[in-house]
């Protein structure tokens, strides 16, 4: 591997005695891994069904390495958003952000949606998930991403920072900042990556860096965590950036991530090989020691820098100043579902014989209350919309909450995004196939079905081995596959 020169003088500077072993890794393989969808299943309930050969991550509950003679994308547990793919050490972020149900959590660099598609997944259906991108193509496979893991309770949207701060001062209890970066930790495993590093530098990035974490900071509540993460291995965009939040919102300290160790032990975790922050690198307060350094050649990973950082102030208490905003936010959203049941009348007859078959467990509006109060139509699209949203009008929103489906000429045609967001319990028209069987596989090319049993017409939802896939209808015994063709298998 023909590393950059001056990427390598750094990296011997940075680690003396431990460059050689650094080094070494270049003529490694790279890690396969995959983590599973809690929203789906437990770790337990794959590990049963999997069909490949797995190993767990020693430092993630539900992370494996898989082999990599394995295509894991190619298996219709993919298509079912049982698991996603991604690299072992870029799953650490957002299992150590200190998810809690219910939380308003925003994911501000969030496509493709590594990371949002885990604090989704911990949120479990409560609470707001606001995942956004700068980049509107990359929030498009971020969407995808969302719909395919069944996450209910997201707001997509690609913006800027600086225009997200104009909506949510200090409304978020937490939040995740993967930010873009010089991608030294990418070197190994997709060498073009290093055209970017001679191009732009790190100097680049660090000052996207400082913006993105400015605004980040001015929206979390105080007593809310917020995690900084990178990929890449220079201080100026780690330490560095770090220091500067400090200097520039002294509220904020650097705690360690790390749970401790009766912790790891009940959870059956080890954070072997983990490193810390090196304060020395940019002459930074002390407690960037807490920050957290994964490098290739101490754990089986690529590499990543993290650091967690929590705002001072009263958390959930009832008398700052965030709070009163908070209030303010949680009136406006109330008045905006309030209108929302002008639009409810639109729903066609179709549409709520459709929707009062769907059970859906995890509701994220109080069931007292009559759920059709918390659908939205828009251009005849039916959403069902978070909890506690602000008034957002003037965003550019990919996804507000679940598209459960389309009014067509007053017929109902069900979503690809509710398909995917189904459990079995949750609808009784299933169709269950099982994972070797090519139909399966026909399904999800979006051939043509051939199922033998006699069924009624209607809207059925394809499962594999009792996860959901998509739909397909039944009209005068012909099953027509509804798989959204832009999701086919290929
Ligand atoms: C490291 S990637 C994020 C990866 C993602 N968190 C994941 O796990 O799949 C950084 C992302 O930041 C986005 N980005 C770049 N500048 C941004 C900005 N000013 N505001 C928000 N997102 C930005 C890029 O489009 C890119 O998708």
């Amino acid at each position: 591997m023909n590393l950059p020169k001056l990427f390598e003088d750094r990296m011997r500077n940075l680690l003396g005695d431990e460059y050689e072993e650094y080094l070494s890794c270049y003529h490694k393989p790279h890690f396969g891994g995959l983590r599973v969808n809690t929203l789906k299943l437990t770790p337990e309930e794959f590990e049963d069904i999997c069909p490949f050969s797995i190993q767990r991550i020693p430092w993630i509950q539900n992370g494996y390495y898989y082999d990599t003679d394995m295509q894991p994308a190619k298996h219709p547990y993919y298509y079912a958003g049982l698991y996603y793919i991604q690299e072992p050490s870029a799953m650490t972020p957002a299992s150590l952000l200190p998810i809690e149900k219910g939380d308003k959590v925003l994911d501000i660099c969030a496509a493709p949606g590594g990371k949002s598609t885990e604090l989704g997944a911990r949120l479990g259906g409560e609470g707001l998930l606001v995942s956004n991108d700068i980049s509107n193509s990359r929030a498009k496979a971020l969407l995808k991403n969302i719909e395919l893991f069944g996450i209910r309770n997201a707001l997509v949207l690609s913006e800027a920072p600086n225009k997200l701060y104009d909506y949510f001062p200090e409304y978020f209890d937490k939040i995740l900042i993967d930010a873009p970066c010089s991608g030294e930790g990418m070197f190994r495993k997709s060498p073009a990556i290093m055209k970017n590093w001679e191009q732009y530098g790190v100097e680049y990035y660090n000052k996207l860096q400082k913006e993105i974490i400015h605004f980040a900071a001015r929206m979390l509540k105080p007593g809310g965590y917020m995690l900084y993460s990178t990929c890449t291995f220079s201080p100026e965009e780690n330490e560095g950036t770090i220091s500067y939040l400090l200097e520039e919102f002294p509220e904020f300290r650097v705690v360690n991530a790390i749970p401790d160790e009766a912790t790891c032990k009940k959870l059956n975790i080890s954070y072997d090989g983990f490193d810390y922050g090196k304060p020395e690198w940019v002459n930074g307060k002390n407690e960037l020691k807490n920050c957290i350094r994964l490098w290739p050649h101490r754990i089986d990973g690529e590499g990543h820098f993290i650091a967690l950082l929590k705002k001072d102030g009263v958390y959930n208490g009832k008398t700052t100043a965030s709070d009163a905003d908070d209030r303010n936010i949680q009136m406006k959203s109330y008045k905006q579902t309030g209108s929302k049941k002008s639009d409810n009348m639109m729903l066609s007859e179709e549409a709520i014989e459709f929707l009062d078959d769907i059970k859906l467990t995890n509701l994220m509006f109080d069931p007292s209350t009559n759920p059709l109060k918390n659908y939205a139509v828009h251009n005849e699209k039916v959403h069902l919309m978070p909890a506690g949203l602000p008034d957002i009008k003037g965003l550019r929103i990919l996804r507000q909450g679940l598209l459960l489906g389309e009014m067509k000429k007053q017929r109902f045609e069900p979503s690809q995004a509710l398909g995917s967001s189904l459990r079995k319990n949750e609808y009784d028209k299933i169709i269950n196939l099982d994972s070797k069987d090519m139909e399966a596989i026909k399904y999800l090319k979006c051939e043509s079905l051939n199922l033998n049993e006699d069924y009624k017409d209607g809207w059925y939802l394809i499962c594999v081995d009792g996860y959901s896939l998509g739909w397909a209808k039944l009209t005068k015994g012909n099953f027509k596959n509804k798989y959204l063709p832009g999701w086919r298998w290929v």
